[in-house]
């Protein structure tokens, strides 16, 4: 049998990135507002993370980031006129809505879609479906082009399915991978598929936390697994814990990460552990390997220590001896208990046996750490021959790119330069060579 893999999808930070508070119950989003940023230093950043992960033999792809400032969302707003007027009428009458539809945040690519492999669904397809981020003004508007860009990378009806996303309601509220999980004993064979929910939208006795949003509903979550047509007995359902939510743990991914036969969960992390506990290890079964459930106690590390270093918010990534490497931000390293935790815990008997450390500042002051910037897709050997070739990182892809953030970025960008027409201009350029750099064609609305 050839063996499948499981590849990470990065988002590439795109020139506007900034730091504009845009996304309440994000600690960091919220601690950093009106920050001058460095989006030549973010790129570099999320570059260096990919490369490294492709030299560690994992396949690793490349997703572009979207138009911004997004121009036609402001139209559609009812600004008027040239893109130069249409910038300078958003930034005085409007200036959050000019800093929300100039975000970077697609480079958040957990949050692009959900993915189901082809071992888990009906038709034998890998499935996609963008999530809507309705939750959030400013993530509600990538879907459309998430959508194109996965069309354009995963280009072959033979193999991958591309759903909608879901409608546009609180109701079917849809993170996307960020609060989805997928345990397997190998990538290529049927798994289990975990999601979980921050509330559920048409049940007004289900908890819900009391201060921050709960950004994803159970309803999305069925929904999603409804079209992918999954195996209803290897999925299973899990509730956040609404203190948690409430604590800045804004998605499941900044408080769980799961890959094969690990779930490495904080104590608090879930509403029910138990059921969770039980629910996973009954869809496991019976298998040649055991299933490990890695809870982390809240007297070794507390949510806040979770919420702050993000160690949950890591790649539990498969190395050639069948162990796992844990990927981390730098502010696991600078946290004494998120660091004396881990060095126990490379020392027990989990699979989880080295750790390796990624400078991701920019991003993780936006709330994004290692593991939102990936989203994870399982291909077999000929689902792999199947996806656009110069979307995948290599020695020469990497110098490109490098040379290409070099040429086009700015080092240092302030709320108040988001209307800049030059900025507009720049990122249009840039994004135009990105295109035919990664060969999708025109994705993107200035293009067409
Ligand atoms: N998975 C990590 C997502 C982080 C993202 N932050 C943001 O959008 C912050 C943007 C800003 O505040 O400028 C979010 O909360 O959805």
């Amino acid at each position: 049998m050839t063996q499948a893999i499981e590849a990470n999808f990065d988002g590439l930070v795109g020139p506007t990135h900034n730091y504009s508070g845009l996304s309440f119950g994000n600690v960091a989003s919220l601690n950093n507002v009106a920050r001058p940023s460095n989006p030549k230093a973010a790129a570099k950043q999320g570059l260096t993370k990919m490369k490294a992960l492709a030299d560690m033999g994992l396949v690793q792809g490349v997703l572009p980031p979207h138009e911004r400032p997004h121009i036609p969302t402001l139209r559609s707003l009812g600004f008027l006129g040239s893109d130069a007027q249409i910038l300078a009428d958003a930034a005085k009458q409007a200036p959050k809505l000019l800093a929300a539809v100039s975000s970077a945040s697609c480079m958040w690519t957990a949050n692009a879609a959900t993915v189901s492999p082809s071992g888990d669904t009906k038709d034998g397809r890998v499935h996609f479906t963008p999530a809507n981020l309705v939750n959030k003004f400013h993530r509600s508007i990538e879907h459309t082009t998430t959508s194109a860009i996965l069309k354009a990378t995963f280009n072959d009806s033979k193999h991958f399915a591309h759903h909608p996303a879901l409608p546009s309601v609180d109701h079917f509220g849809d993170e996307g991978a960020a609060n989805h999980t997928r345990f397997c004993r190998d990538y290529g064979e049927q798994g289990i598929e975990f999601f979980v929910y921050g509330t559920s939208a048409f049940n007004a006795a289900a908890p819900r936390p009391q201060k921050f949003p709960a950004r994803h509903t159970l309803e999305a979550s069925q929904a999603v697994a409804r079209n992918h047509g999954l195996n209803p007995d290897k999925v299973v359902y899990a509730q956040q814990n609404p203190d948690a939510i409430d604590a800045g743990v804004f998605h499941n991914d900044v408080i769980a990460v799961g890959n094969g036969n690990v779930h490495f969960y904080h104590q608090d992390a879930f509403l029910d552990t138990l059921r969770m506990r039980e629910d996973l290890l009954r869809a496991w079964g019976e298998q040649d390997k055991p299933f490990y459930l890695v809870e982390v106690p809240r007297d070794a590390v507390a949510i806040s220590d979770c919420v702050q270093s993000y160690l949950f918010n890591s790649q539990l990534v498969q190395r050639a001896d069948g162990n796992m490497t844990l990927v981390v931000p730098a502010e696991v390293k600078e946290n004494s208990n998120v660091w004396n935790y881990l060095s126990h815990l490379l020392q027990g008997d989990t699979p989880i046996k080295d750790v390796k450390v990624f400078d991701l500042k920019q991003s993780m002051s936006n709330g994004g750490g290692p593991a939102c910037l990936r989203l994870r897709v399982a291909l077999t050997q000929e689902e792999l021959a199947a996806v656009n070739p110069s979307s995948l990182m290599s020695d020469t892809l990497f110098k490109t790119l490098n040379q290409w953030v070099d040429k086009h970025y700015r080092d240092e960008l302030h709320e108040a330069d988001l209307a800049d027409p030059q900025l507009l201009m720049e990122s249009r350029r840039a994004l135009d060579e990105l295109t035919q750099i990664l060969q999708l064609g025109s994705i993107y609305d200035f293009q067409k």
